[in-house]
């Protein structure tokens, strides 16, 4: 069985780039409300991030597969890091995030701990994971690079895109990204003129909204 695969492809360079421009919230709805991960947080909430995944799937405890996934990364993907029981081990830590800056991985997400934190976020890799530990980890055991993984509750490809920001983490099918980057744009046009009545101190229609629930109106 194999344990290491090649990078997977993913959609084009100006798919990732059109679905970069939107927020985790806006493209989470644009796509019916799905792919959004649960239990992961960034460690730098200014930063973003979005590109393929390449995925690692670990032993609790043990970072080998971590090293061998950095090693099919090229420029722009996001690791993807699972276990394959739950762990907070710290991982992940500043060499690590040293290693990735200079092979141009543009972030992680991980279902488990970092660690050093302070100086992952001063060097200003963006990282979102379920856990701060400094609990250290081995490298003895083999697991699967790019391979399906399922990370803050929701399956990963290998290619699929991910996006990132300060509310959370969102995955995107590679064959979904045009149109939920289509679903998201037109989603932003319409909030421009919500917000915009929303200025003018114009709320909803909270009478109609009411009667639509079954409840009674205002009066
Ligand atoms: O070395 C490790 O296992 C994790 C770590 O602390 C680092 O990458 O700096
Ligand atoms: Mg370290």
């Amino acid at each position: 069985m194999t344990r290491i695969h090649a990078r997977a492809a993913s959609a084009p360079a100006e798919v990732v780039a059109d679905l970069a421009r939107f927020g985790v919230a806006t493209v989470h709805e644009a796509y019916d409300r799905r792919g959004l991960m649960t239990g992961l947080t960034p460690l730098d909430p200014e930063l973003t991030a979005c590109g393929p995944a390449v995925t690692a799937l670990c032993h609790a405890g043990d970072n080998l597969m971590v090293h061998a996934a950095i090693d099919t990364c090229t420029p722009g993907d996001i690791l993807v890091v699972a276990t394959l029981s739950p762990s907070t081990h710290g991982m992940f830590g500043d060499l690590l995030a040293t290693l990735c800056q200079a092979r141009g991985v543009a972030a992680l997400v991980i279902d488990a701990g970092v660690r050093d934190t302070r100086d992952i976020r001063r060097a200003g890799f963006p990282v979102w994971s379920r856990a701060i530990s400094a609990a250290g980890t081995t490298k003895q055991a083999a697991g699967w690079v790019n391979t399906p993984v399922v990370c803050g509750g929701v399956q990963v490809t290998p290619g699929d895109l991910v996006l990132a920001d300060a509310d959370g983490v969102v995955v995107v099918a590679t064959s979904d990204a045009a149109e939920v980057a289509a679903a998201a744009a037109r989603r932003e046009e319409h909030e421009g003129a919500v917000r915009a009545r929303y200025a003018a101190g114009h709320g909803k229609n909270i009478d109609d909204l009411l009667r639509q629930a079954g409840a009674a109106g205002l009066s």
